[in-house]
């Protein structure tokens, strides 16, 4: 595989929808592949459906799925591939729906590693706020506090290290930060292209 593959990562209501707006904008090339997971092929409704294990091996069936079909091809063909969510988020929601960090790592050991992986931050109060604000109510989401949702990302980021060894970890707290974000990730992008070469 030869393209560049870049992680976001991050609570809900961080802002990482808002930092792939600012990806696509400043984007250098069209041919960037913008995706998510879980893919839209996975039922969310399987969050209240199922939990623990069960949970954990239907979103890794949705990733493998997502890699043979959608990242892998893309990679190969040299693009680069920006997933809102992958392998981390999965440590940090399922290790909280009870799940040893051991299965979850067993599940997800044959997928490619990102050769970016971000973490997206914000201060407690300002996701408490924007959590108020959205109003959300799915099972796994508020079954941690912003403060424990937060810190579990810190917690479970040295098991997702990318192959260039370094996580971002990016703050996004006051409107312009995702601006300034999407640049410094454009700019990483750019010098592992090179490297990827
Ligand atoms: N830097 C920021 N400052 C203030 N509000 C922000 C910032 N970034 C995002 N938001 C707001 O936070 C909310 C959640 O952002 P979103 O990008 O949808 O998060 P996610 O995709 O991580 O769930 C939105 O209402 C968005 O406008
Ligand atoms: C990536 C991932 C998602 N999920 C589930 C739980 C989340 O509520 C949901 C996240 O999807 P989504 O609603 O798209 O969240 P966000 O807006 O923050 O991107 O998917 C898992 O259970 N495990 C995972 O590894």
């Amino acid at each position: 595989m030869t393209g560049v593959l870049v992680a976001l990562e991050g609570p809900k209501l961080v802002g990482k929808t808002t930092l792939v707006d600012r990806l696509r904008e400043y984007a250098p090339s069209q041919d960037w592949v913008f995706t998510k997971e879980p893919t839209a092929a996975f039922d969310l409704a399987n969050e209240e459906l199922a939990e623990g294990l069960t949970l954990a091996v239907k979103i890794a069936d949705d990733r493998a799925h997502h890699i043979s079909t959608e990242i892998g091809p893309a990679l190969s063909e040299g693009r680069v591939v920006i997933t809102d969510r992958f392998v981390l988020s999965s440590f940090v929601f399922h290790c909280g729906d009870g799940v040893e960090a051991s299965a979850i790592k067993a599940l997800n050991r044959d997928f490619p590693p990102p050769d970016i992986v971000v973490i997206l931050m914000c201060s407690p109060n300002s996701l408490r706020q924007r959590r108020e604000a959205r109003g959300i109510s799915t099972r796994l989401s508020t079954k941690m506090t912003a403060e424990q949702e937060l810190v579990t990302y810190l917690e479970y980021a040295d098991l997702c290290r990318p192959a260039s060894n370094e996580v971002l970890i990016g703050y996004n707290e006051r409107m312009g930060d995702c601006d300034a974000l999407a640049k410094r990730i454009i700019f990483e992008i750019e010098q592992q292209r090179t490297a990827n070469v």
